[in-house]
């Protein structure tokens, strides 16, 4: 399960679990461009912070979807080396000498778009009518919205840690469980999985346009990107004025803005940016804050 050891010939990727999320869907994509000779050994994780803290070789993160935008975990985790780079007093920018890789902190290698189509979940013999409560991860919720507020308004919505994990929920009840019958947003691949699961409503997302990138990441800090020609740059920015440095030097592609721990800033709402640039780039524009920002990896 440690990183790429030489002696065998098995490398391991984690996602965000149980088998049957989307995450799953996203790792069988990856996997080609990984397994040419060795065994990839696939390691569920309960949440996406489990996924990025896992001592993988590569781990599957979703970073945004068209309709519900930034998964905010994951942004989250990749912005977390801002902090810890401060912490032990060292900070890096990817492509300026001076930088501190560090052995294990995972870098973005690979990005997919999958399609996205959420199915309405029960356990068999529970009908519409019977249903109290529906449980899914909070993207699959909000790329819902319009469903739930159709064919369910007195639903009582309960996020839960994956699309997978709440479809299993369904059938694994205890006391602690709220009382009636519940459903579970999930991709159909888990009505395969479980058949004491049955499906109600198949495509419960507003629309047919609903796509969810996810990112590969390596802890192998020389592994290159598996992308053939790879187009983008992803930067960590601890502050607006590296940002606006980024985007006076480059092609913005995205920029997930998410609250920085209160204790890094004097600002009222101090604010961390993950930033996706076009691979275009120029590094040496960040020389001068080059303290506030860490690349994290490039597809
Ligand atoms: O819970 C899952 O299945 C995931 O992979 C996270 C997610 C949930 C909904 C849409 C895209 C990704």
């Amino acid at each position: 399960m440690s990183i790429m050891d030489p002696s065998t010939s098995k490398i391991s990727l984690a996602y965000l679990g149980p088998e049957g999320t989307y995450g799953h869907q996203a790792a069988q994509v990856f996997l080609p461009a990984l397994s040419e000779d060795v065994d990839v050994e696939l390691i569920p994780c309960p949440t996406i912070s489990d996924v990025y803290h896992h001592p993988s070789d590569y781990l599957v993160l979703p970073v945004q979807n068209t309709l519900a935008g930034s998964v905010t975990e994951t942004a989250d985790c990749l912005l977390s080396p801002l902090a810890s780079g401060r912490e032990n007093g060292k900070v890096e920018v990817g492509g300026i000498k001076g930088g501190n890789p560090g052995p294990s902190r995972p870098r973005i290698i690979g990005s997919t778009d999958l399609e996205i189509a959420h199915c309405l979940v029960v356990r068999r013999g529970v009908n519409m009518d019977d249903i109290k409560w529906v449980r899914s991860h909070e993207q699959a919720l909000t790329q819902s919205t319009i469903f739930l507020h159709t064919h369910l308004p007195f639903a009582t919505l309960h996020p839960w840690r994956s699309t997978a994990s709440a479809a299993l929920s369904l059938l694994q009840l205890s006391p602690e469980d709220p009382p009636g019958d519940g459903a579970a947003l999930c991709s159909k691949a888990v009505l395969t999985l479980y058949p004491q699961l049955e499906l109600l409503y198949e495509g419960t997302q507003a629309g047919n346009d609903n796509f969810t990138r996810f990112l590969l990441l390596s802890r192998h800090p020389d592994r290159p990107s598996i992308c053939p020609i790879p187009t983008s740059n992803f930067f960590a920015c601890r502050d607006s004025m590296t940002l606006s440095t980024l985007a006076q030097n480059s092609k913005l592609k995205a920029v997930h803005a998410r609250p920085a721990p209160v204790e890094e800033s004097s600002e009222r709402y101090p604010t961390w940016y993950l930033v996706e640039v076009d691979s275009s780039t120029i590094y040496s524009s960040l020389d001068r804050k080059r303290e506030d920002t860490v690349k994290l990896g490039t597809c």
